[in-house]
């Protein structure tokens, strides 16, 4: 009773304590796991020296290795009949660990618990604006420290984000040095600043003029600092040219940051002379915060004299250029190379460029989505979610997570812009695997603001009208952006858990059902299969009394905003692969489509089984909802009163989408 009552026992904590309460004395000499077996079990213990104790460790790993165990045979364990002398070492949980636990298995469950960084990565990238602060052109390149100054943040904190990020492919990292050497050795400024600074200065950024260290010897620079010279090797280890080469030179055609034709940091000022940085007395804070940018290295090349940025706010970081100290207090500032953030430089990869909060593909919004509290915390209560049965979310937030987005208007956005976005990827896809035109109107129930029925109206010339019927707020947020070029799509106020203000004799619902659990679903299934019964009796209109309620009119689309609306659906319109003649109509249907999970899972899952069943976590915290496997759908479909029809793959998307069609039963 009393330990079931300790609470801040951990499962492992007792395990712990008594691994440390038995442990055998720490090894002594060169270590265990060194040299080869010799001498017995027991032989350590018999003397009180190190090389005993030695013996006995190099002993517990032999009898602990497996292998040895196999060659030995059975009856053989403890050796020559006598019983076995008790080894500590032998028991001991840490050296079990060190010989019974492969590598490979040991680094990737390392790997799968410490996961991965991305999120948080993308999402404070969003949210620092860094995306919309950057281009893709290579020659409009910008440092960590400018965009620190110009996003108020700390440079050095978001050099390593930003490195991060091209790791991840996003960002392209170049260096401010490499560019400015390619302008260097012609620049009037560099000979200027190079003579004002005078001999015997130190050259403190020659090493990042762009030269691998045999150049940098026959021309007489300075030779890289030692973080380069660590690049370059791991460069030359995984086959790239050496820097200073011209594959390994960054594009100079557009090194506007750097400013063209003129002198920058790191030029190359010739032997014994001093380097144009060293010569610009460029000041480091503390050796940390120091701040340049863009435009700071413009004023190197225009010559201006004691420009000072002063760094963001928790940067505390400053650059003093100063062409022609010719000071001591300068010499010796001087000393200090300027810090990475000043020279790095970062621009957008096509990838990252869909990180822009105005790219198209929303890509911005799935990215605050997944890292704002509503998505981020909530994932560190699965441990109470999975204990007691109840929503994490609503313990980590006191209620649900439709009503706290009700309230929390970044997140809201956030929310049906990154729907968008995934929809975006669908779209398409769902669109050309079900040939949608053999209906007349098709609804798209909890649709959103209306991507994927645009382009199923863009693909399907033959549907006469589309309608999706949403939440009040939803609705009001799709008549801000426009469907232009759709006219035949309108938005409906709606509650799919009351009866449908309209009918539709085609109804699709993308990631709802998910959203909740099998009672929940069935409600909103059973009221799907009334509006669709409603349709076959000549029910296509208003239900009486809905005349116009909620309905968005095509004057209601003015504030037309693009990217974002139906019309950003893409190609594929009319006379697109799959758009053909109006074929016969057919029967009413219900067009899900959502994940599948696979009936059994095992090591070898698909990353998109992985996905799946990863999503059904997020779905289990923040909705009650969850994924299902074929036997699952098939169980609730019939259930809200269907029969499943078809099962199809459009492939692609990242947890891969099917399309799940079903029929009415008994219409
Ligand atoms: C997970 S989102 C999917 C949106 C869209 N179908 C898509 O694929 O992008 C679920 C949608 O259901 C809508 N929704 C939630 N509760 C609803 C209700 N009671 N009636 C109608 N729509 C609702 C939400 O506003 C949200 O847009």
């Amino acid at each position: 009773m009393a330990a079931a009552a300790a609470p801040a026992e951990l499962p492992g904590d007792s395990d712990a304590a008594r691994e440390t309460a038995g442990a055998a004395p720490p090894p002594v000499g060169p270590g265990p796991f060194h040299g080869p077996f010799h001498g017995a079990c027991g032989a350590g213990r018999t003397g009180s020296d190190a090389a005993g104790r030695s013996a006995s460790l190099q002993l517990a790993n032999a009898l602990s290795s497996p292998v040895l165990k196999a060659r030995r045979g059975p009856g053989e364990e403890g050796g020559g009949g006598s019983a076995p002398t008790p080894c500590p070492y032998h028991s001991s949980p840490s050296l079990q660990a060190v010989v019974g636990v492969s590598a490979d298995t040991a680094g990737a469950l390392e790997g799968l618990i410490r996961g991965s960084w991305a999120p948080n990565a993308t999402y404070a990238l969003c949210r620092l604006g860094v995306p919309d602060a950057l281009s893709t052109a290579p020659g409009s390149a910008r440092s960590a420290a400018e965009l620190a100054q110009e996003l108020h943040c700390d440079a050095a904190c978001l050099l390593r984000l930003l490195r991060l990020c091209a790791a991840y492919g996003l960002l392209q990292e170049t260096e401010v040095a490499a560019a400015a050497a390619a302008t260097a050795g012609s620049g009037a400024t560099a000979a200027a600043a190079a003579a004002t600074a005078g001999s015997g200065a130190t050259a403190v950024a020659a090493g990042e003029a762009g030269e691998a260290p045999a150049a940098a010897a026959e021309t007489g620079e300075a030779p890289p600092s030692p973080w380069q010279q660590a690049r370059d090797r791991e460069r030359a280890a995984a086959g790239a040219e050496p820097r200073g080469s011209p594959a390994a030179q960054p594009d100079r055609s557009g090194s506007s940051g750097a400013g063209s034709g003129s002198a920058d940091l790191g030029a190359r000022s010739g032997s014994g002379s001093a380097s144009d940085a060293a010569s610009c007395g460029v000041t480091s804070s503390a050796g940390s915060g120091l701040v340049s940018s863009g435009s700071g290295l413009a004023l190197l090349s225009s010559g201006s004299l004691g420009t000072a940025v002063s760094g963001g706010e928790g940067g505390g970081s400053e650059v003093g250029v100063g062409v022609g100290g010719g000071d001591g207090a300068a010499g010796a500032k001087a000393q200090s190379p300027p810090p990475r953030e000043a020279l790095s430089r970062f621009h957008l990869t096509e990838m990252g460029a869909m990180l822009k909060s105005t790219h198209p593909s929303c890509m911005h919004w799935l990215a605050l989505m997944l890292g704002l509290p509503g998505h981020y915390l909530s994932r560190g209560f699965l441990y109470d979610n999975v204990k007691e049965g109840r929503m994490g979310f609503e313990k980590a937030f006191g209620c649900d997570w439709y009503s706290y987005v009700a309230r929390e208007p970044l997140e809201a956005r956030a929310f049906d812009r990154a729907m968008t976005a995934t929809a975006t990827a669908d779209a398409q896809l769902v669109a050309g695997a079900y040939d949608f035109g053999r209906h007349d109107v098709v609804m798209d129930a909890g649709g959103g603001h209306g991507l994927l029925l645009g382009a199923i109206l863009h693909r399907h010339p033959g549907v006469r009208s589309g309608v999706v019927m949403e939440l009040p707020g939803v609705v009001a947020a799709a008549r801000r952006l426009g469907r232009k070029g759709l006219e035949r799509l309108s938005y409906v106020e709606g509650d799919f858990f009351s009866p449908f203000p309209r009918a539709a004799d085609c109804i699709v619902m993308r990631l709802v059902l998910h959203d909740w659990p099998d009672d929940k679903a069935t409600q909103i299934l059973r009221h799907a299969a009334a509006a669709l019964a409603q349709s076959g009796q000549g029910g296509g209109g208003l239900h009486p009394g809905e005349e116009g309620k909620g309905e968005v009119g095509a004057e209601e689309q003015q504030e037309g905003q693009r990217g974002h609306g139906p019309e950003a659906a893409g190609p594929g319109g009319p006379g697109g692969p799959g758009a053909g003649p109006v074929g016969p109509r057919a029967g009413p249907v219900l067009v899900v489509v959502d994940a599948v999970l696979p009936e059994l899972v095992g090591p070898g899952a698909s990353p998109a089984t992985v996905a799946q069943l990863e999503f059904d976590m997020g779905m289990m915290l923040m909705t009650t909802g969850r994924e299902r496997s074929l036997s699952e759908w098939r169980a609730l479909l019939r259930g809200g009163g269907f029969e499943l029809q078809q099962v199809l793959h459009p492939g692609g998307g990242s947890k891969e989408l099917s399309v799940l069609v079903a029929a009415p039963v008994g219409i």
